[in-house]
């Protein structure tokens, strides 16, 4: 089978015999050449018609030999479509010119007379770099609109306590700074949504936003889920893959649970924070990453240090600025706000007419513990939402678990081992918020298969 031929050129001389002996060879291999003997019609082919390559010769006789015509040329071509590629014809001697060229953004150069094979080897190459260049284009705008998708959900960051009105102030002044930032405060308290108004609001915001959990990693997997590793580094690694920082570089990294990250590791992650460099598993390469790091943990660090849990020295690394978020109880203020915002983003979701949360039912919302903070108070509203027939939520559209947020009491429908079982490990969860250690700590398992066991009753 034939290959289809691809690319399309345009050549540009004012010499016909050149025009021709270029179209002759280069129409049996690639998709279209397009000749033209005036450079100022450039432009106007460039809007009409679409190219890969330009090859431009650098010598129109109205300014001879001073490559001037060339350069201008040049500049118009690449500020109509910086992505094009554009290869110089010149002359012998004329090599000082076509390295400057290339300096101002030329692919390459041919010589005239040129030999086929070479012009040939020239033009696939510059064909092949202006795919890939088309090709990271889609993906960066492609990665922006699927950032920005992400994003959308983590828009508005609401409260008026003033506890948060402290969390505002500090991330308008660290977002700009380079500075590595700890965000501490229980689960669902918004920490991912903090890191992101920081990505956001910093000077790296058109770059990607990587979040990594390092809560739902299997402990065997983190080193290479980080720091990349390199094909055959181990039994399942069947191609080289770029960890997390790499994949981050230029952007924001964000760690989320970072006090699950094992002891054994963290001088790993300490000497990446300190050199800007990872080397993949089976690689003796360090390779540069460029990140502003954010790492965030509901757990209290300070003491996992004291416990030699966690390495003070990575510590002092990761908190140049801490920035702490109160539990929803301790800011109750917040609590009407935040339950009126999510009622207008569910009422439209689901298109119901709810246009108000009874003072009662704020009252019940406001005395509540909120063991799962905001991600609770979100989902009781969305719930309540979609279940009430009333246009006025009220106390009863709310299924809160216990006032207290504490019911210690076990109730078994039955004493099917897997029921009980379910039951015992939501509680454990209930109980250490979510924590994935602690609970498995407490249950007596290690935390992959507490993992497991999730997955299997869909906790
Ligand atoms: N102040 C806030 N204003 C609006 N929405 C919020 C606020 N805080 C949290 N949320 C919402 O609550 C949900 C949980 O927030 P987020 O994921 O940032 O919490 P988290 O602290 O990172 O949780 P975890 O510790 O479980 O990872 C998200 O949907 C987020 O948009």
């Amino acid at each position: 089978m034939t290959k289809e031929k691809s690319g399309r050129v345009l050549v540009v001389d004012d010499d016909t015999d050149v025009l021709q002996a270029a179209k002759l060879f280069l129409k049996q291999h690639v998709a279209k050449v397009d000749t033209e003997k005036n450079p100022s019609s450039i432009p106007n082919l460039l809007k009409n018609y679409d190219y890969d390559l330009v090859l431009l010769d650098m010598n129109f006789t109205e300014d001879v030999s001073s490559g001037k015509e060339g350069f201008h040329w040049l500049k118009t071509i690449l500020e109509i479509d910086p992505s094009l590629a554009v290869v110089l014809i010149t002359a012998y001697g004329d090599v000082e010119k076509a390295v400057k060229a290339v300096k101002l953004g030329a692919t390459d150069f041919v010589l005239k007379p040129w030999q086929n094979e070479k012009l040939l080897a020239t033009v696939h190459s510059a064909l092949n770099l202006t795919e890939s260049r088309r090709e990271v284009e889609t993906l960066k705008t492609r990665q922006k609109q699927l950032s920005a998708d992400i994003d959308q959900h983590y828009q508005d960051i609401i409260g008026k306590s003033p506890a948060m009105n402290k969390v505002f102030e500090t991330i308008e002044k660290v977002a700009k700074t380079d500075a590595n930032i700890l965000i501490t405060g229980e689960n669902g308290t918004g920490k991912e949504l903090v890191a992101r108004a920081l990505h956001r609001r910093s000077n790296r915001s058109d770059e990607v936003f990587i979040s990594v959990d390092l809560g739902a990693i299997p402990e065997n997997l983190f080193e290479s889920e980080l720091f990349g590793h390199t094909r055959g580094a181990f039994t399942d690694a069947k191609e080289s893959r770029a960890g997390r920082f790499e994949v981050a570089s230029g952007g924001t990294l964000f760690l989320d649970e970072i006090g699950n990250l094992p002891l054994q590791l963290q001088p790993k992650l300490l000497s990446a924070i300190e050199t800007r460099k990872v080397t993949r598993v089976g690689s003796n390469k360090p390779v540069e990453v460029d990140i502003r790091l954010i790492c965030a943990t509901n757990e209290p660090i300070q003491e996992m240090v004291h416990n030699n849990e966690f390495r003070q020295d990575l510590l002092y690394r990761i908190n140049t600025i801490e920035i702490h978020l109160p539990a929803l109880r301790d800011r109750t203020v917040d609590i009407p706000l935040l339950a009126n915002h999510f009622l207008k983003q569910y009422s439209r979701k689901y298109d119901k007419d709810i246009h108000k949360i009874s003072d009662p039912a704020l009252n019940k919302l406001q005395s509540y513990k909120w063991p799962g903070n905001v991600r609770e108070l979100q989902h009781a509203v969305e719930r309540a939402v979609i279940m009430t027939d009333h246009s006025v939520l009220q106390p009863e559209d709310f299924l809160l678990t216990s006032l207290h947020g504490e019911d210690s009491t076990m109730v078994f429908h039955d004493y099917n081992l897997e029921e009980v079982e379910k039951t015992v490990i939501r509680k454990a969860l209930d109980k250490h918020e979510g924590n994935i250690s602690k609970s498995a700590d407490e249950l007596g398992l290690t935390r992959a298969s507490l993992y497991r066991r999730m997955e299997k009753y869909d906790l």
